[in-house]
């Protein structure tokens, strides 16, 4: 397929080329205006269960680094909040900023952050995440805010391992990490039905955008700025500044679960 990326000639403004849907009804991610947001009793608290030890392996594929996880079983799933039915934990990862005042996918009341963290999951009714990909209810992701402040060491596995994935198409074994240690201490969300925000843009995502950002460092956010987007052998290119912009909300619905 067509390769894409974040620079001039082939990020954001150009997926369009070869991914007509970028300029769809349903695109990711967007701004939320919080005064906007409609709280909804009807919404169930998130319910997240992971099991550590289904954590697989972390890998470099050139435009973030993703954690993989076992998804053979009901070992590390989503249930709750704004879906019907369980969801599978497959993979998370994050994007970022060149520097700490933007990087985040979402805002919030056009507040950009350095960083987000997205925990994607897929709809077990289908067969395998290939099958769920594309489907309307096909996925959920979790996106988490990080916002400057004091060191968050819940990251520091992550970012120990960034020396053995700094160039695209490096992985390494990464078990036994549990990701609901980098989750906030409230669950409270905002919801809305929106895309991937990568090519192949399939608007097949519930998105679950949670209020309250969790802390890195400056000094932590410097480590990710050193992972490339290039590999071993190419010009090396920094990995940074591999956020989409928000979208148009197109009529779409924000609803909280909080008032
Ligand atoms: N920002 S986001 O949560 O929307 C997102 C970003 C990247 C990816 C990815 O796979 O690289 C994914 S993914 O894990 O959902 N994979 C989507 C691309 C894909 C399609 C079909 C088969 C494999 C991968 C999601
Ligand atoms: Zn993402």
């Amino acid at each position: 397929s067509h390769h894409w990326g974040y620079s001039s000639h082939d990020g954001p403004d150009k997926w369009a080329d070869h991914y007509p849907i970028a300029n769809g009804p349903r695109q990711s991610p967007i701004n939320i205006i919080r005064s906007q947001a409609q709280f909804d009793s009807s919404l169930k608290p998130l319910k997240i269960h992971y099991d550590p030890s289904v954590s697989e392996d972390i890998v470099n594929n050139g435009h973030s680094f993703q954690v993989n996880f076992l998804d053979e079983d009901d070992s590390a799933i989503l249930t709750g909040g704004p879906i019907t039915g369980t969801y599978r934990l497959k993979q998370f990862h994050f994007h970022w900023g060149v520097s700490d005042d933007k990087g985040s996918e979402h805002t919030i009341d056009g507040i950009k952050y350095p960083c987000e963290l997205h925990l994607v999951h897929w709809n077990t009714k289908y067969a395998n995440f290939g099958e769920a990909v594309d489907k309307p209810d096909g996925l959920a992701v979790i996106g988490v805010l990080l916002k400057i402040g004091s060191a968050n060491p819940r990251l520091q596995k992550v970012l120990d391992a960034f020396d053995a994935i700094k160039a695209r198409g490096q992985q390494t074994t990464f078990t036994g990490f549990d990701p609901k240690n980098l989750l906030p201490a409230s669950l409270n969300f905002w919801t809305y039905e929106g895309s991937l925000t990568t090519p192949p843009l399939y608007e097949s995502v519930t998105w679950i955008v949670l209020r309250e950002p969790i802390s890195v460092s400056s000094t932590q956010m410097e480590k990710f700025r050193k992972l490339l987007f290039s590999s071993e052998d190419e010009h090396p290119l920094c990995m940074c500044d591999n956020y989409r912009p928000p979208q148009p909300v197109k009529g779409r619905k924000v609803r909280a679960n909080f008032k």
